[in-house]
Formats: structure tokens, C-alpha cells, sequence
């Protein structure tokens, strides 16, 4: 079967301010796969997502970003948006006046608000104004609705996992294996993911295909999800750069 392109960055430098955070970066996502991104504080994991996302607040050195075949490095947030890229941001704003309920139908006007909701355990937030007054969990869960009213064929995650209880974490997996079909068999996959997570926790709540260590604005390091967690915890994210893994 033929494996499509559905991400592909090449050779891309980003800088912020005077800051290069992106270096001569490389990465290519094929459909129906779902890769995890691990790395020290401060590498370019957030960037990165926000720079496939189209936040306009960074400066494109260098490279492309191709998505569908289509050269998106300049497009606006909105069209990503609509050609299939959806994300759940590390800290999102509160947005004072709109409910989630009218957001999720801004969103996406054909969606199934009530099961969505449901499925997220989170009914009784749907009268509040998004993420305001939410805690760090609720804020987590209140992204994951968003992104089942999306349905985005590219969905990206910034530590979906971080500040999110036991019971709570088992919800997020499954919607992230829903949003990434992993109930499918492989060769019937056609969405995919980026999820960026420091311990990995969410690793055991859902399936990601494969994994990148980044450091210094590139990636040093790829494999085995779970291998790569392990090398991390033996040698650090310094060691997985002189490792045997392919980068
Ligand atoms: N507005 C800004 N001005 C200057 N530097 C910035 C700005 N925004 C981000 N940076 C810097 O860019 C670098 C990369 O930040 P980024 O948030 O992408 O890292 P990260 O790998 O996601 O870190 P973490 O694991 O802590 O979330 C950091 O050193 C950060 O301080």
C-alpha cells in the first residue's frame, strides 16, 4: 500500500525575537501515524507546534512546512485550520462571553455537542464561558472537546497529560486514540498526531507509533516510543543524542 505524506518539514529554522529556537529542522508524518515528542525544557517542542499551527508571532528562517502536498509555511492559522490541523495548546486563554457549547458549534456546526461532552465527562461546563474559571485539568478536557468537534486530520497536543488526574488521563487517551483512529486496523488510518509529553504518562492511555527526542531546536533521536522513555530515564536527553537510534 501506498504510504502518503501527510507533514513534512524540511530544513526549517525559526527564530523569536533574537532567539533561533528551530534549527535546520527535519520531520515527516505519514497518514495514520501518531509521534510523540519528547525533550528538556526550553528545546522548541511548544514552537514547533505553534509554528505548524501558523501563530504568526515567530520569524521563518529557512525551510517549508508541506502539508497535503500543499506549501503552508506562510498560510494563514485559519486556512491550517481548514485544511485539517487542529490543536490543543499548553496554556490556552479564557475567553470571557463565549460559551463552550456556542464555540464547539463555531467550531463545527454539524457536531454532536451532547455526545462529544459526554464522551469528556463535561456536560456541566457547557453554559460556561471556555477555559475560564476551568482548572488545569478541566482546561486539558475542555481542549479535547474542541478537537472532537474539529475532527482535524493533523492534531497536535501540548502535554495533554500535564497537571491531569488518574481517572481523568484515561478520558484524554481515549479521545486522542478516537481523534488518531486508533481503533482501526493501520492501513485504514488516515489521521494522525503529535503529542508532546515530558514523562510520558499518557503513553499508557493511548498509542503513538513513534517517538523523536529533541534538543538544542532539532531532533537527535527516533524510535520505539517506550525504548526511547527508557533511554531518556538511563542517560538523559544528552544521551539519546550520541545513541544508536535513527535520527
Ligand atoms: N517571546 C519570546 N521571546 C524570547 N524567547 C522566547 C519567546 N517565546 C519563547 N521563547 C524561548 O524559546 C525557547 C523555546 O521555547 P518552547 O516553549 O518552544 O520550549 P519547549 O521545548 O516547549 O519547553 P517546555 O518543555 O518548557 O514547555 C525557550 O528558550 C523560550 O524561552
Amino acid at each position: 500500500m501506498e504510504v502518503m505524506r501527510l507533514l513534512e518539514i524540511e530544513d526549517l529554522s525559526v527564530s523569536i525575537g533574537s532567539k533561533q529556537v528551530l534549527k535546520n529542522f527535519n520531520l515527516r508524518i505519514n497518514s495514520g501515524e501518531t509521534h510523540a515528542l519528547f525533550g528538556p525544557n526550553g528545546t522548541g517542542k511548544t514552537t514547533l507546534l505553534n509554528v505548524i499551527a501558523g501563530i504568526p508571532r515567530y520569524t521563518i528562517d529557512k525551510g517549508r512546512i508541506i502539508f497535503k502536498e500543499k506549501d503552508i509555511t506562510h498560510m494563514s492559522m485559519d486556512e491550517r485550520a481548514r485544511l485539517g490541523i487542529g490543536m490543543a495548546f499548553q496554556r490556552p486563554p479564557a475567553i470571557r462571553g463565549l460559551r463552550l457549547k456556542d464555540l464547539i458549534t463555531i467550531i463545527n456546526p454539524q457536531a454532536d455537542t451532547e455526545s462529544i461532552l459526554k464522551k469528556m465527562d463535561f456536560e456541566a461546563f457547557a453554559e460556561r464561558d471556555v477555559n475560564r474559571g476551568f482548572s488545569g485539568g478541566e482546561v486539558k478536557r475542555s481542549e479535547m472537546v474542541q478537537l472532537l468537534a474539529q475532527q482535524p486530520d493533523l492534531v497536535m497536543l501540548d502535554e495533554p497529560d500535564s497537571g491531569v488526574d488518574l481517572e481523568n488521563i484515561k478520558l484524554i487517551g481515549d479521545a486522542i486514540n478516537q481523534l488518531t483512529q486508533k481503533d482501526q486496523r493501520p492501513s485504514y488510518r488516515t489521521k494522525s498526531g503529535i503529542i508532546i509529553t515530558h514523562f510520558g504518562h499518557i503513553l499508557d492511555y493511548m498509542k503513538a507509533d513513534r517517538a523523536h527526542v529533541m534538543l538544542g531546536g532539532a531532533i537527535v533521536c527516533s524510535g520505539n516510543p517506550g525504548e526511547i522513555l527508557e533511554q531518556i530515564k538511563k542517560s538523559g536527553y544528552e544521551g539519546c543524542a550520541g545513541c544508536a537510534c535513527q535520527a
